[in-house]
């Protein structure tokens, strides 16, 4: 594609005296090659600016950065020999997201993005697993990789992959008859603008409570980021799927947005006007579930996993799933033959004394209080949890998550999650803060062999926080760990 053209689909018009052929763009001073343009970008880190020489030595035809007022910049650099034209906007991130997916290709035909604090990859997980049911190529995007019905290779390991990946990554689903995709929405990705050149043709929102503060600083800020799915990406019209029970404010501020930008809005939830739990009775595996599908009570259904969170995941992935209202109740007849996320409340281990024990991804308090709240009922003996929290991140979640074990476990260990570059025996320090009678074990593997060992008919074992993950991370260095199979193994030979 040639740069006019590039610039006139921004609705630009290029005053250069020449015209480049541009073969790709990249934030990556170190991915920059012949026909390529450079955006420069200001990150956490690095200013990307400072890359520009090297981008423009390497052969890129053209840079993109940041316009500063008051400032004047030439129309080209030359280093090297090379010469690149020199572009300046507003919204250099913007710019790069829409332009990959310009130059990336065609992207499949619904997308949905999720986004909130906790249950993104879950409901990302569940409308691929409802469009596959019902025969749709599917495939889903986020924290738990590329699942899709084609092989393509592994993504890096972000919830929401930069804007040339998932760009490259769409058009390459599309190119495979992919059209069905369930895209994970995180606030840093959404911040960052990753996700500016999306086709999305419908947002969910699953709830928003603490998190990633050390980013955004103020839970105003980061709930704005989020509302930029709303606000600016899905596009007028659009499908908007909400958990009604979310926290008033961010529920509001929606509603809100929906009714300015004529959003075809469907909530669900204790409160939801399109599906409305009425009754939810734990099982052993999982519950019965009583909906309302548009005030109209169904017939009860057999909700296969445990926590009630699981079952409104799942309702946000069912309204995400139909066009038409009179698919609705297939769409919720699937429910029962949904399979359970991979981390997410998982039960990994059976004791012969009837014990057992699950592995989840809670590493925010309102996801450790979900989880210890979803439990609580399958544990006719006691309830002891192992978790600790990750190093580099918002420090403010430790004592809260302290105060919710001690509050709602009868045992609570706490131990080491990917203290990354943080003293590990401080993390645990902060959490104890407020869980003065837990036990500290900072070696994981110790702490879940003591729990499982300690434990008797009827309790029920919580290991929080790793999920998935196949990793401790010290020090910059990933040891292979896996809360899964560790636990399996050391049950097996308590057995
Ligand atoms: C805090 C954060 O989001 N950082 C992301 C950000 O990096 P950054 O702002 O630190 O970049 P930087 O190192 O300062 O560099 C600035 C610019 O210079 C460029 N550069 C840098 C070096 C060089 O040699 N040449 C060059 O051109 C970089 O490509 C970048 O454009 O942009 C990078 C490129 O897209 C991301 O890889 C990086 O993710 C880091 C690895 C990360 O850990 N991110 C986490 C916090 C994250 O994004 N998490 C969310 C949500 C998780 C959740 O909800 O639980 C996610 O979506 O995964
Ligand atoms: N709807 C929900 N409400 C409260 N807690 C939830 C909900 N869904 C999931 N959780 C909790 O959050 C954990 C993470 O779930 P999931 O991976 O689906 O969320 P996520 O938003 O993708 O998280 P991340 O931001 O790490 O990508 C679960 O293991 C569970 O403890
Ligand atoms: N996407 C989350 C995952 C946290 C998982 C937990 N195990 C931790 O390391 O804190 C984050 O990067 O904040
Ligand atoms: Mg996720």
């Amino acid at each position: 594609m040639k740069l006019s053209s590039l610039l006139h689909h921004h609705g630009l018009t290029s005053n250069f005296a020449h015209d480049p052929e541009i073969s790709s763009i990249t934030a990556d001073s170190r991915n920059v090659g012949t026909g390529c343009i450079f955006v420069a970008l200001k990150g956490t880190k690095q200013d990307g600016r400072h890359f520009i020489p090297l981008a423009v030595a390497q052969g890129a035809a053209a840079i993109v950065q940041a316009e500063e007022a008051g400032q004047h910049y030439p129309s080209q650099q030359t280093e090297n020999g090379h010469t690149a034209l020199i572009i300046t906007l507003p919204d250099p991130a913007r710019f790069l997201a829409r332009s990959a997916a310009l130059l990336a290709g065609p992207q499949p035909e619904h997308i949905a993005a999720i986004t909130g604090t906790n249950g993104k990859s879950s409901t990302a997980d569940f409308l691929r697993q409802l469009h596959q049911l019902r025969h749709e190529k599917a495939a889903s995007l986020g924290t738990l990789g590329l699942i899709s019905d084609v092989s393509l290779p592994p993504l890096p390991s972000l919830t929401t992959p930069d804007a040339v990946t998932l760009a490259n990554t769409l058009a390459a689903l599309k190119a495979h008859g992919v059209n069905h995709v369930a895209l994970e929405a995180s606030s840093h990705g959404l911040q960052q603008h990753r996700l500016d050149g999306v086709a999305i043709t419908a947002a969910a929102f699953s709830n928003l409570t603490r998190d990633h503060l050390d980013y955004h600083h103020t839970l105003e800020a980061y709930r704005h980021a989020k509302l930029h799915l709303f606000e600016k990406l899905l596009p007028e019209g659009g499908l908007a799927v909400l958990n009604s029970d979310m926290d008033g404010e961010s529920y509001q501020a929606l509603c809100e947005i929906a009714t300015r930008r004529k959003l075809n809005l469907r909530t669900v939830g204790a409160t939801g006007k399109t599906i409305r739990i009425v009754e939810a009775i734990p099982t052993p595996q999982g519950m019965d579930l009583t909906l309302q599908l548009h005030g109209r009570t169904l017939p009860s259904l057999h909700f296969p996993l445990p926590g009630r969170f699981q079952a409104e995941n799942a309702l946000l992935a069912a309204a995400l799933c139909w066009d038409d209202d009179k698919e609705a109740e297939a769409i919720i007849n699937l429910l029962p033959q949904l399979k359970g996320v991979p981390g997410r409340c998982e039960p990994v281990a059976h004791l012969p004394n009837g014990a057992c024990a699950y592995v989840d991804y809670a590493h925010t308090p309102d996801a450790l209080e979900h989880v210890l709240l979803s439990l609580r009922p399958h544990a006719s003996g006691r309830l002891i949890v192992v978790f600790g929290a990750g190093g580099d991140r918002d420090k403010g979640k430790r004592p809260l998550m302290g105060q919710i074990a001690a509050h709602l476990a009868d045992e609570v260990i706490v131990t080491d999650d990917n203290p990354r570059s943080e003293d590990p025996a401080t993390i645990r320090a902060e959490i104890l803060a407020t869980a003065p009678q837990a036990k500290e074990i900072g070696d994981r593997k110790k702490a879940i062999q003591t729990a499982l060992a300690g434990l008797k008919e009827g309790d029920v074992l919580l290991i929080a926080g790793k999920g998935h993950e196949t990793g401790q991370i010290i020090k910059g260095e990933t040891h292979p760990f896996d809360d899964r199979t560790i636990t399996a193994t050391l049950a097996k030979e308590l057995a």
